[in-house]
């Protein structure tokens, strides 16, 4: 945890309409909303700072509509990279490197707005699964974000955007089961480093706060049961299949393999973590920073399962097992780093 110093204003969100929207960032090389000049994370994962220059000719983003929903494709030319995301979640549904998709997107996503979208990167705050007074993984994978601001970084090395979200944007019915004041921003940042994504919230309120956060990583496999998952020997885990009972963990040295259905939360859990696709012979690197914990999981086709459930592996960075207290005008940051060749 670490305390703020930045002013308010910078925290301003942006409003509007989809054709306001659209005349804003259109296919344009960056729009920027506000400064973030006063965001300076003090350890871990850095927020990058973006800038924007309209002497930039780049076409770094494009604007589209999937379903009912806002799109943004952000591009990283010199590091061949693309990611998509949905405002609706803030939810990241595809990051190409070298022309090759890296995330699971169901067939059966629903980009209609009413429920989160299956793949990708939905995010789980401020509660992760049924922990607490909220639905399943808490209201951030399905409220609608807001684009704060794009651009590149100061060296130029990465592009990136943030969006934000804040208790002015949830219904009556969420407020009154989490009636706290807060903002949250989500940064994303495509880089030669890889796909960054940070995840900050502050409390704006006056009553401290408790939450639960997990980047809910659907990674694309040729098959699950044709992966290695390394990072997670020895750690103890909470058994979601057997009434959350608390194991002590396996040794597997030669990295964790799925041959059954798995729902497991591994409590701390190494700063990187990594997945082996044998039939892919891809590796997927994850470092993490601020985050604990671990959730590993796949259905195996067992009742429910998603059609595709052969081709992901969920391996989800996040602060679960101790919830998270913030106390007004303290922020905390959660950081993923994933990388791939
Ligand atoms: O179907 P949902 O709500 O997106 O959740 C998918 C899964 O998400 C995982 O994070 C949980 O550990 C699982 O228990 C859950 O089934």
């Amino acid at each position: 945890l670490w305390t703020t110093t930045h002013p308010k204003s910078c925290w301003k969100r942006r409003s509007g309409s989809y054709s306001a929207f659209r005349r804003k960032i259109g296919r344009v090389s960056c729009v920027v909303e506000g400064s973030s000049q006063n965001m300076e994370v003090k350890s871990g994962a850095d927020w990058k700072i973006l800038e924007s220059d309209s002497s930039d000719q780049q076409q770094m983003a494009i604007l589209s509509k999937v379903g009912n929903l806002e799109q943004i494709t952000l591009h990283h030319a010199p590091s061949n990279q693309q990611v998509q995301v949905v405002l609706f979640g803030a939810t990241v549904t595809s990051w190409k490197k070298n022309q090759v998709e890296r995330f699971f997107l169901s067939q059966e996503a629903d980009f209609s707005g009413q429920k989160p979208i299956r793949g990708g990167i939905p995010l789980c705050f401020p509660q992760f699964g049924p922990y607490g007074p909220l639905a399943q993984h808490g209201f951030a994978r399905i409220s609608y974000w807001h684009l704060k601001q794009m651009g590149t970084t100061q060296d130029r090395s990465a592009n990136g955007l943030i969006l934000s979200l804040s208790n002015q944007d949830l219904n009556s019915a969420l407020i009154s089961s989490w009636p706290f004041l807060f903002t949250a921003e989500y940064q994303i940042i495509l880089g030669f480093d890889g796909l960054e994504t940070h995840f900050r919230v502050r409390n704006d309120g006056e009553e401290p706060f408790s939450f639960t956060f997990a980047f809910h990583n659907y990674f694309d496999v040729s098959d699950v049961s044709s992966c290695q998952i390394f990072g997670l020997e020895n750690i103890p885990y909470c058994d979601r299949r057997k009434n959350d009972e608390w194991s002590e963990g396996e040794e597997n040295l030669s990295g964790f393999q799925m041959m059954e259905p798995v729902d497991r939360i591994y409590s701390s859990t190494p700063d990187e973590l990594a997945i082996f696709d044998s039939s892919k012979l891809q590796i997927i690197k994850i470092k993490k920073y601020h985050l604990p914990d671990s959730t590993l999981w796949n259905p195996f086709g067992i009742q429910g399962s998603d059609p595709g459930w052969k081709r992901f592996l969920c391996l989800e960075p996040g602060a679960i097992k101790s919830p998270i207290h913030l106390k007004p005008g303290e922020e905390w940051q959660g950081s993923q780093l994933i990388q791939s060749e």
